[in-house]
């Protein structure tokens, strides 16, 4: 297949290996020169097993038709990439992977005539500079289909799924993207507060004490079983322990995190509903902190 994928961070650097090695023709877009240049002379190196792939690197502002779209940008930079999509008048199927929830209001406002995808990514990964990363949690994709035809996802997942690149179809869009959120909001907003890996919310007992109390409380917002559900974050902490999530990765680089579209999200449901979450309004306003400072530096 000719797949373009958007944003050369961790995920961007980490689909375009794993489809190129699984033959697929790979079209990367990026925002800076810089960022191309590199790729285009040194390939994306995987850390893992030092292999080197090149895609085929172009910015942004060039984006051509595909069979699929894969949109691995953060949260907050989305609206400018559906913008991008809607301004060049993209009509390929677009895939989307983002944590947290405040993409999906988002699209109708750019893509009501696009196909659209939505999916939960469960690999780890870590982008080291512009074209090296590391696959730190293998995982697989789980995707629902947002608008457009159910046939065409179907087709897609045929073509790509992989042992390398495993991606399975899901019937129902919100339970997956909760379970995600759940995940997401027990374990980014803890490691980024403690400067920690994934693994040590299971290893240390007073972390694991909050992380259970976590899942209890967003439990409760999301109307969702809170043993079962542990079970299932418990799974991703074990799969992706040695990783750094993605929302330490932003505190560290002094990058705005998706904060909002985890926790603000869930909040605020909270708030519509009349029920009390202290944790999360602590995790919220503590997180808040440590991106605003970081941000004013
Ligand atoms: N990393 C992980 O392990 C996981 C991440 N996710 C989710 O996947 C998404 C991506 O995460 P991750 O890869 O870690 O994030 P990164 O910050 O590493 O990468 C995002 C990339 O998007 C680029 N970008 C932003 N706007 C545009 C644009 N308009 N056009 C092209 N590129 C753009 C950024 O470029 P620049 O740097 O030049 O600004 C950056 O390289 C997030 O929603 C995250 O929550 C989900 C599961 C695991
Ligand atoms: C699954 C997990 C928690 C992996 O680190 C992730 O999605 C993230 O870091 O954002």
């Amino acid at each position: 297949m000719r797949i373009g994928i958007i944003g050369g961070g961790a995920i961007g650097l980490l689909f375009s290996t794993l489809l190129l090695e699984d033959n697929h023709e790979v079209f990367l877009y990026v925002k800076s020169a810089d960022q191309k240049n590199t790729i285009n002379r040194k390939g994306i190196r995987r850390l893992s097993d030092s292999a080197i792939f090149f895609p085929k690197v172009e910015l942004t502002k060039n984006l051509s038709e595909h069979d699929l779209f894969i949109n691995c940008t953060k949260q907050y930079d989305l609206q400018e990439s559906l913008i991008e999509y809607s301004n060049q008048k993209i009509n390929s199927p677009i895939l989307f992977i983002q944590n947290g929830m405040t993409h999906v209001r988002l699209m109708d406002q750019f893509l009501n005539k696009n196909t659209v995808f939505i999916g939960i990514c469960e690999h780890g990964a870590q982008k080291k500079n512009k074209h090296e990363v590391a696959h730190t949690g293998k995982g697989s994709l789980k995707v629902s289909l947002y608008h457009g035809s159910i046939f065409s996802l179907k087709s897609i997942i045929q073509k790509l799924h992989t042992t390398i690149f495993p991606i399975t179809l899901c019937d129902d869009l919100f339970p997956i993207l909760h379970e995600k959120l759940l995940i997401n909001a027990v374990v980014n907003p803890l490691t980024a507060l403690f400067h920690v890996q994934n693994k040590e919310l299971l290893e240390d007992q007073h972390l694991l004490f909050l992380a259970k109390t976590i899942n209890e409380e967003v439990c409760g917002v999301l109307k969702m079983n809170s043993s079962n559900s542990w079970e299932k974050v418990e799974k991703v902490i074990h799969n992706t322990g040695e990783n750094r999530s993605s929302m330490l990765m932003d505190i560290i680089n002094g990058r705005k995190t998706e904060l909002e579209a985890i926790i603000g999200y869930i909040r605020e449901k909270a708030k519509n509903e009349n029920i009390k979450t202290p944790f999360l309004y602590f995790l919220y306003h503590a997180v808040k902190t440590l991106e605003s400072r970081n941000l004013s530096e």
